[in-house]
């Protein structure tokens, strides 16, 4: 039986993280015996750059070349040479060259992110709070101004990622949101995605990917205003440019290939597992795809179904999801429901889907993901298209500490106070006596000024006569 953090004696393997280099600390799971019927490939085996030296290169010839810096990029990278901001008229005309099945459907996906937003906000509350006479405390809720949505778009049209990231923002009441995304081939941005970002919300499009769309934005470039937060999901070099240019402007996460763990007992269904495991890997090569269960059968049945799933997939994306399950996929076999959970909250996977008897009970005893999908009639895919909830969440372990992307994101808790007698005195005496064994005298005289034989305008007019 295997005990982690050590390794496993079934498979001789550490229990080691899959992906980047801030993971390379052994995990902390409690004591809990699994065996693992497919394990991941060692990292070595797997190469993989290191793109941060390209990303700050690219970041410094932008800061100091702007929109013609930009324009190079997308005629480099992307062969893009047309306009970059879109024009208002090519936006109006995208109604008409999206199906009518496809508009409504956005439609239906927009309302649900757009709802959950708004019912996020309201509860996010300004407060005001007189917690003693003449001390009156309070907070607000004030949202960014201006925003950078990035949309992913090399491999796929994430129309999905549009709606997450901009409906939200426009819920969290920001004024001014740009969005870019990377042309897909000669003309530009797919009429579907630009339909998505303006019925989401979106002031300014530009025809922009990577890193050249995310400094164009955090810069205010091409008629934007500066974004004060950067947001959205994107392949490597987006998410170093996000971590580059994070300080001076703030962002959502840093964001590395989408996760999925499946956990599930012997009532779930062995080939609507496989075919849950095989959607998931289709994000990407580097997306891992983790099953656990306390049923050998069932494991051994999933690890016999996926392949064929796999091979149903159309090209390029079964050779992508091929290589995640291969690099990447694991099938964990545990002793009991306890132990799976334990195994699921060790990982903090960014998707955790429960297919097993007693939701309820999951649901309260699971603390680390960044969204949970109860039952085996929700599937991870309603949550990554339609279903409300935001679909930017955080991978490589980050559901630890933080959740995914939500209104809170883009509203600013600030406080205010407002000190008035009858609270003048203690305060400014607490004030000056913690001042003072700080060794801090200026603090302590500022305090004491307001104690009401010293306040301001008196000295004042004191000084004035003499
Ligand atoms: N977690 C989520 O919510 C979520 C949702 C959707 C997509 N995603 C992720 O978004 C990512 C999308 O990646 P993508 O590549 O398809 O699209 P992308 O839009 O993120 O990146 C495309 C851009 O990358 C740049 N680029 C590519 N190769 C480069 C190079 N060698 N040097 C410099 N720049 C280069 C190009 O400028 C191009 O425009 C995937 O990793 C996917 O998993 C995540
Ligand atoms: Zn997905």
């Amino acid at each position: 039986m295997y005990r982690s953090p050590l390794v496993s004696p079934f498979v001789n393997i550490p229990f080691r993280w899959v992906k980047p280099s801030f993971w390379s600390r052994s995990c902390e799971v409690p004591a809990v015996t699994v065996e693992f019927l497919k394990s991941a490939r060692p990292a070595a085996a797997r190469g993989g750059a290191d793109i941060s030296d390209t990303v700050r290169l690219m970041l410094a010839r932008l800061a100091g070349g702007g929109e013609a810096a930009a324009r190079d990029y997308a005629c480099r990278l992307d062969g893009w040479s047309g306009p970059v901001a879109v024009p208002a008229a090519a936006l109006r005309a995208t109604g008409a060259q999206v199906p009518p099945d496809l508009k409504q459907a956005i439609g239906y996906a927009h309302e649900n992110i757009r709802r959950f937003a708004e019912a996020q906000r309201a509860t996010a509350l300004d407060f005001e709070i007189e917690l003693r006479p003449g001390l009156t405390l309070g907070q607000r809720q004030i949202p960014v101004n201006a925003v950078g949505c990035y949309v992913p778009g090399g491999r796929y049209a994430h129309i999905a990622s549009a709606l997450m990231s901009i409906a939200t923002a426009r819920a969290a009441g920001v004024p001014h949101i740009t969005a870019c995304s990377p042309p897909r081939g000669a003309a530009g941005i797919p009429p579907a995605l630009l339909y998505a970002m303006a019925l989401a919300g979106a002031d300014r499009i530009l025809v922009l990917g990577g890193v050249q769309g995310v400094a164009a934005m955090a810069q205010g470039l091409f008629g934007t205003p500066p974004a004060d937060i950067l947001v959205g999901p994107g392949n490597a070099y987006v998410a170093e440019a996000k971590r580059q240019l994070f300080g001076p402007v703030g962002i959502d996460m840093v964001a590395g290939p989408t996760d999925l763990m499946l956990l599930a007992d012997n009532s779930a269904d062995p080939l609507t597992l496989a075919w849950d495991l095989t959607a998931q890997a289709e994000h990407g090569a580097t997306s891992p795809v983790w099953f656990a269960t306390d049923d050998r059968a069932l494991a051994r049945e999933v690890l016999r179904l996926v392949p064929a799933c796999l091979a149903e997939l159309p090209e390029p994306n079964a050779a992508a999801a091929r290589t995640a399950w291969e690099d990447l996929g694991e099938v964990i076999l545990c002793d009991s429901r306890e132990a799976m959970a334990a195994l699921a909250d060790s990982y903090a996977p960014e998707h955790l889907h429960v297919q097993a008897r007693d939701p309820g009970w999951w649901r309260a005893r699971l603390t680390a993901y960044g969204s949970l999908f109860l039952g085996a009639e929700t599937t991870v895919a309603f949550g990554d298209k339609a279903a409300g909830p935001n679909h930017v969440l955080p991978t490589g372990r980050a559901a630890r500490y933080t959740g995914g992307l939500s209104v809170h994101k883009f509203l600013k808790t600030v406080t205010w106070q407002r000190a008035a007698d009858p609270a003048l005195a203690a305060l400014a005496q607490a004030t000056a006596t913690i001042s003072r064994a700080e060794g801090m005298e200026g603090h302590a005289r500022s305090a004491e000024r307001r104690l009401a034989n010293s306040l301001a305008p008196v000295k004042l007019a004191a000084h004035q006569e003499g």
